[in-house]
């Protein structure tokens, strides 16, 4: 007989845009993505602003009557019946509020990009390595089915040796209008800008097919040079970022002016390109991909040297309905049953070398964000803890 799943409960705090999607996403049976190991329960919510706020938020969703709703955050992260942690508040806040959970003796899983820098960082994990806790930057992206197939190609050898990836992940948007000064997008205090909004999921890609899928003794850090244009604010609004990895090299680039692609609909254009000796695969849409194209490389007098044939496969992610971060989230689970800290799928010392990146690329550019944004103290003044 099966034995019976493992069940995660969470406690989510902040009650914006992308937790609701993302505990929606919670709360869709596995089965329903053939999943039977692990299940997932919403244990409780917080909003700063109110417990109202909170309890409205459970109630969209549909959350089980039992979830409790609190008006802050230091009452959730001591609930007793809470496991894990997601933070899904601005870019701003993630160190002071990663730090107060696990500091209550919680596991975390903590919205892109885990921190604003790499000091920030290391700190959370020496603190999750010394109070034994699980603790996960969520990079939904990497725990598709088909991310992990590409990673897997790639390892493999089927592309040959990987010589160049392009990795674009933008939006068109009407900035001055849509964003004005003080939206999260734009919004130096709640460190804002494409690169670390968007431009993570490029330097994903990047770091999937020229980090992530090599022997853990072939992994190197690249040198980075980039150029970056500035929005009123001084946040970045268009960036693109050129890393070596000892002769590989790697396009990332964003942009909240153009797209990636132009007409929203994610269809005709691969926006993710990597490129092997033996041929290349193409990944329609950065953050939450739906597709893959292999193509063998080939010559009108050598003709095509791989094995692999020409092929698109489709995937689907999310066969129950919603947006795909369950994936993520079954990962959180197993990893919180094994008793094991950090995920393999994205190591720590793979967020921290991504933050690296990011912060090479600001400090090329003198972006810093201000107010204690990015200082390690903590509590820190102002942050409502
Ligand atoms: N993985 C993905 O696909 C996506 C990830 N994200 C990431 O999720 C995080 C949040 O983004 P998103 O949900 O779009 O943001 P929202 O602005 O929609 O929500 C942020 C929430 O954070 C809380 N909060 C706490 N302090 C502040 C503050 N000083 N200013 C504003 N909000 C505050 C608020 O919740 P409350 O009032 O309840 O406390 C607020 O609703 C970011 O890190 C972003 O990068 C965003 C979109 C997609
Ligand atoms: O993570 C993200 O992906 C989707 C975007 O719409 C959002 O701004 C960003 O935070």
């Amino acid at each position: 007989m099966a034995s019976e799943p493992f069940t995660l409960r969470w406690g989510i705090l902040a009650t914006g845009g992308i937790a609701k999607t993302f505990t929606r996403d919670l709360l869709i049976p596995p089965s329903t993505r053939s999943v039977q190991d692990v299940h997932h329960e919403v244990a409780a919510a917080a909003s700063s602003s109110s417990a109202s706020r909170a309890q409205a938020f459970l109630n969209d969703l549909d959350a089980p009557s039992s979830a409790k709703a609190y008006g802050s955050y230091k009452e959730l992260v001591t609930d007793s019946n809470v496991d894990i942690i997601y933070i899904a508040t601005p870019h701003s806040h993630h160190y002071q509020h990663a730090r107060l959970a696990l500091d209550a003796g919680k596991h975390v899983l903590v919205e892109k990009p885990a921190t604003v820098n790499v000091s920030q960082f290391t700190i959370l994990q020496d603190l999750a390595k010394k109070r034994n806790l699980f603790f996960m930057e969520a990079v939904w992206t990497r725990f598709f089915p088909l991310s992990l197939e590409v990673v897997e190609l790639i390892s493999s050898g089927t592309l040959g040796e990987i010589k160049r990836v392009f990795a674009d992940f933008s939006f068109w948007n009407d900035v001055e209008n849509e964003f004005g000064t003080t939206h999260r997008m734009v919004n130096m205090d709640l460190a804002g800008g494409a690169l670390l909004d968007l431009g993570i999921y490029s330097l994903t890609w990047v770091f999937q097919a020229l980090y992530h899928a090599k022997k853990e003794k072939d992994r190197v850090s690249p040198k980075v040079v980039s150029t970056v244009s500035k929005y009123v604010t001084g946040a970045d609004e268009q960036t693109t970022v050129l890393c070596d990895f000892n002769g590989a090299h790697a396009v990332a680039t964003t942009s909240i002016r153009v797209a990636s692609t132009p007409n929203g609909e994610h269809v005709g254009q691969d926006d993710i390109r990597i490129q092997g000796t033996l041929g290349d695969v193409t990944v329609n849409y950065a953050p939450r991909p739906k597709s893959y194209t292999l193509t063998p490389a080939s010559s009108k007098s050598r003709g095509t040297p791989a094995e692999f044939k020409y092929e698109t496969k489709d995937f689907d992610d999310s066969p129950g309905g919603g947006h795909g971060m369950f994936w993520e989230a079954d990962e959180c689970a197993r990893c919180v049953r094994d008793g094991k800290l950090q995920s393999a799928v994205i190591e720590w010392k793979e967020s921290e070398e991504v933050l690296r990146v990011m912060d090479v690329v600001r400090k090329q550019w003198g972006i810093v964000y201000p107010g204690g944004v990015e200082s390690v103290e903590y509590p820190l003044e102002g942050f409502g803890l």
